[in-house]
């Protein structure tokens, strides 16, 4: 039998559930079958909402969910193959690490010698075989936490849902599971959607990231499209990583703006194409930390094709392998150089120092 497809389209789903306000608001996106998915966003954004609707355990105020072309909103839980694992791992204290992952067969009605035997080979394929007879209570987080990922997987889901799956885990762990949950999904070749609200946990593992806020959809896309080319200021500010200004387009010239933002002075920029700012707009521009370079003035004037922020420096905090540099705030705005470990510290520089900001003019992002 071919294998179930994955593939997930939301088709403009809504949840209210006290009639006036909603959690989810209109949200429309296509997940392909087969990719790891992450939700991202902050607390009460509808994330963990949109997952329920997935799996079955919430109902769509409006709005259509397909699962491998079908719809399945009313359809219960079970009929849906998909298959959550949740953060509390909710596992069996009472039976062993073999027994909880065959539970998951029974509502199948495959004898237990069965189900004994598919748990065997989960267990090879989460790495648990040594500690298949012991009982939950004499497991690590981490390998609580595979127990709960095979529970879930034994059931041949063509979908798996996680809900904030490393968030009890200590720092150390989370990386190493991290990596886990990636090459389990390969593995298993299904849809992986995965809720978090921590920024490094989505880049690192999703193909497909979708940054949410109040209920909505900002941006979803690969997770080095988000974080290189971010769609506006909320974007940019949550994914961080990126000095975002308030500016205004002084002036246009065909495929060339000249930008001027507060004490910054103007530069000019390429845009993009389909760009649609006018002459006069109000705009935020963002720079990524990294691609700022810092110079001592000494009479140093930026030649053209690059912007220049005289700026005094307002912190230094050493970050292993970078130099995180705060500068005075730019307006309303805070603005901050990574300068790389071994150049920061050929020429340090320290909290006082009046120092030139600059950057390519290239590697500005107009943010609408
Ligand atoms: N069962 C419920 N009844 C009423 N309101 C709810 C219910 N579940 C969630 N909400 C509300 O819906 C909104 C979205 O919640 P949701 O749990 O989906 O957000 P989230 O992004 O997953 O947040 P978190 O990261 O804190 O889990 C919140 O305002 C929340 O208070």
């Amino acid at each position: 039998m071919a294998r179930a497809r994955g593939d997930i389209e939301l088709a403009g789903i809504s949840k209210s559930y006290d009639g006036a306000t909603y959690a989810v608001d209109g949200v429309n996106l296509r997940i392909p079958d087969g990719a790891y998915c992450c939700f991202l966003g902050p607390s009460g954004c509808g994330k963990t909402t949109i997952l329920r609707m997935i799996a079955g355990h919430e109902d769509p105020t409006s709005g259509e969910i397909l699962i491998g072309g079908e719809d399945v909103v009313g359809l219960p839980p079970v009929e849906r193959r998909t298959a959550m694992m949740f953060q509390s791992y909710a596992l069996f204290p009472h039976l062993t690490v073999r027994e909880n992952i065959a539970f998951a067969l029974r509502v199948r009605g495959l004898s237990k010698a069965d189900r004994l035997r598919s748990a065997d080979a989960m267990v090879e394929k989460v790495r648990l075989t040594e500690l298949a007879g012991r009982l939950p209570g004499q497991l690590s987080g981490g390998q609580q936490q595979r127990v709960a990922l095979a529970r879930a997987a034994i059931t041949e889901p063509r979908v798996l849902l996680l809900d904030e799956p490393l968030s009890a885990l200590d720092e150390q762990l989370r990386v190493q599971m991290r990596q886990e949950l990636r090459r389990m999904q390969r593995e298993l070749g299904i849809t992986f959607i995965h809720v978090t609200h921590t920024q490094l946990e989505a880049v690192a593992l999703a193909d497909l990231v979708v940054v949410m806020e109040k209920g909505r959809i900002k941006q979803a896309a690969s997770a080095r499209e988000i974080y290189s080319a971010p769609q506006d200021r909320y974007v940019a500010e949550f994914m961080g990583g990126q000095n975002v200004l308030a500016g205004n387009v002084q002036s246009l010239d065909g495929a060339t703006a000249m930008i001027t933002a507060s004490e910054l002075p103007a530069f000019e920029m390429p845009l993009g194409a389909g760009s649609r700012v006018k002459s006069g707009d109000a705009i935020d521009i963002a720079v990524r930390r990294d691609d700022v370079e810092l110079r001592r003035p000494d009479g140093w004037v930026a030649p053209a094709g690059r912007a220049a922020l005289p700026r005094r420096v307002l912190a230094v905090e050493y970050q292993g392998n970078f130099v995180k540099v705060m500068l005075d705030a730019v307006g309303q705005d805070e603005f901050v150089a990574y300068v790389p470990e071994r150049q920061f510290f050929a020429q340090p520089f320290t909290v006082g120092d009046v120092v030139v900001a600059t950057w390519k003019a290239e590697h500005t992002r107009l943010l609408v």
